[in-house]
């Protein structure tokens, strides 16, 4: 089997113009087969506020009304996804940017309504995402880049993490590919302690991630995102690794971040 990795890129990273433009750089000389994904939320809440809508999350996710979803539409599928794309081009990769709803890449379920209406927020599941079209835009020499924005096939755009959007694209991929998954945001990785740079916690075996959320060690959006990975790991997907973003050269040795281990 080929290798693919497929890489996230957090918000915080995406809001620095001279750390995005060295991971560009970093992401186009990765040899091999790639995708990359991208979220935003901290643009689309700086954004939301200067026009008077205030961001509401739960549990790490965005409540999405109907001018959220304009707001996130216009970030993530518009301004971030457009601009990523024409920087890829001027480092010599090129990339292509797409939403979900985009050859109906990924199909997603607006999230049913319990003790919280997130709105247009959208659920994936097994069969989301179409590993056949992604396979051809690789197969085209194509380097897709995809954004936080789903479709449910009826003509509603839709609002899903970008944390499950890359773990969904990596499990989906992993019948064809021998894939990667590796979350990059500002941090060296999942720490012991979050103000101290030197407590990287190298590997997480999934039996641990239960005791690491009880001390307190792991919290806020960085539940969220384990739980992602460790879903990527039981589903198939080779190697799972959360690391820093200026780190990921390191990742050909190996020696990025903390790696994720069933
Ligand atoms: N133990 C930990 N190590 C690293 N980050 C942690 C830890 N516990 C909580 N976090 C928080 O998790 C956040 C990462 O989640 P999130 O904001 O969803 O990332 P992203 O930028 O990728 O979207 C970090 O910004 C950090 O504040
Ligand atoms: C439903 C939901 O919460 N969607 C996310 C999508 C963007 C995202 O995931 O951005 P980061 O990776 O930068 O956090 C949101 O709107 O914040």
């Amino acid at each position: 089997m080929n290798k693919l990795s497929v890489i996230k890129i957090g918000g915080n990273v995406i809001d620095n113009s001279e750390k995005l433009h060295q991971f560009l750089l970093d992401f186009t000389a990765l040899p091999g087969d790639k995708i990359l994904i991208h979220g935003g939320g901290k643009i689309a809440t700086e954004l939301g506020t200067s026009l008077g809508i205030e961001a509401k999350m739960v549990d790490g996710r965005r409540i999405t009304d109907i001018e959220t979803l304009r707001v996130v539409t216009m970030v993530y599928a518009g301004l971030i996804n457009k601009n990523m794309v024409a920087q890829l081009q001027n480092k010599g990769c090129n990339a292509i940017g797409l939403t979900g709803a985009d050859g109906n890449i990924i199909k997603a379920a607006k999230r049913p309504v319990k003790e919280i209406d997130y709105g247009f927020v959208g659920d994936l599941n097994e069969t989301s995402v179409s590993s056949e079209m992604i396979n051809n835009l690789l197969k085209a020499g194509l380097v897709p880049v995809l954004c936080a924005i789903t479709h449910d096939g009826d003509g509603q755009l839709l609002n899903t993490n970008a944390d499950t959007i890359a773990s969904a694209v990596a499990v989906a991929m992993s019948d064809r590919y021998d894939t990667s998954l590796i979350y990059c945001f500002e941090k060296r990785g999942v720490m012991r302690d979050i103000e101290d740079d030197n407590s990287l916690v190298a590997e997480i075996k999934m039996a641990e991630f239960e005791g690491l959320k009880n001390e307190g060690v792991v919290s806020g959006g960085m539940i969220p995102k384990l739980h992602n990975a460790f879903e990527a790991i039981k589903s198939g997907v080779t190697a799972v690794y959360i690391g820093k973003a200026d780190e990921l050269p390191l990742i050909d040795q190996q020696n990025f971040g903390t790696r994720l281990i069933k």
